[in-house]
């Protein structure tokens, strides 16, 4: 399902790609991997712990303590990442390439004042592969600037089962999200934000 297509500097947004029944398998999927891969906060470089807390699945896991922003090939807990879901999978070969499959899913989870600063994503070896993004959860306001830091921006309130394909001159512009809107969506009765990001890293 896929109510309609929207472009806000480049950055493909499918809005209400995922149906209310494909979110909820998606986010029972994604119980399994933070029960196998639990959820911690990283370090930012600048010895801060970021608000949002994450895990991986996939080949590689995004990580970050204070020698900076990398992939690790396993948890910081020494286990191995869990398999990127194959629900995930999907979504990527039809939005993105039934090539090559991600070696990275990020699960970035934003609860109560969780967000994400201005940034690139710039740790993997080739811009020529976009970045896929899943919201799950409660809106989030989505914010998008420029191929460096600082100048007019651009923001969306990205909702639960939107779909955003990051790619092509649009692959480097900042971005991040400046907050959550708590409880604006059923879909975890706790509340929060659910953002994945599928990578080819290496
Ligand atoms: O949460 C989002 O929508 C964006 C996440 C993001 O930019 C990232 O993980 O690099
Ligand atoms: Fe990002």
């Amino acid at each position: 399902m896929c109510a309609a297509t929207i472009s806000i500097r480049g950055f493909h947004v499918f809005k209400g790609f995922l149906s209310a029944d494909a979110q909820a398998v998606l986010l029972a999927d994604l119980r399994d991997v933070v029960a196998a891969a639990p959820l911690f906060s990283p370090m930012t470089p600048y010895g801060k712990p970021m608000s949002v807390r994450m895990t991986s699945a996939g080949k590689y896991g995004w990580f970050s303590d204070k020698s900076g922003y990398r992939y690790a090939p396993s948890h910081p807990n020494g286990s191995a990442w869990p398999a990127i879901p194959d629900r995930v999978l999907a979504i990527w070969r039809e939005l993105v390439s039934d090539a090559r499959d991600p070696d990275c899913c990020l699960i970035n989870f934003y609860g109560e004042g969780a967000k994400m600063g201005m940034h690139q994503d710039r740790d993997e070896a080739d811009f020529n592969w976009p970045v896929l993004s899943v919201s799950l959860g409660d809106e989030g306001l989505f914010r998008v600037g420029n191929a460096t830091r600082g100048g007019k921006t651009e923001s969306i309130w990205l909702q639960s089962g939107d779909v955003v394909v990051m790619g092509g001159e649009a692959r480097l512009l900042y971005h991040g999200v400046d907050r959550i809107k708590l409880g604006s969506s059923a879909l975890m009765p706790k509340g929060g934000r659910i953002n994945l990001t599928c990578r080819v890293v290496d």
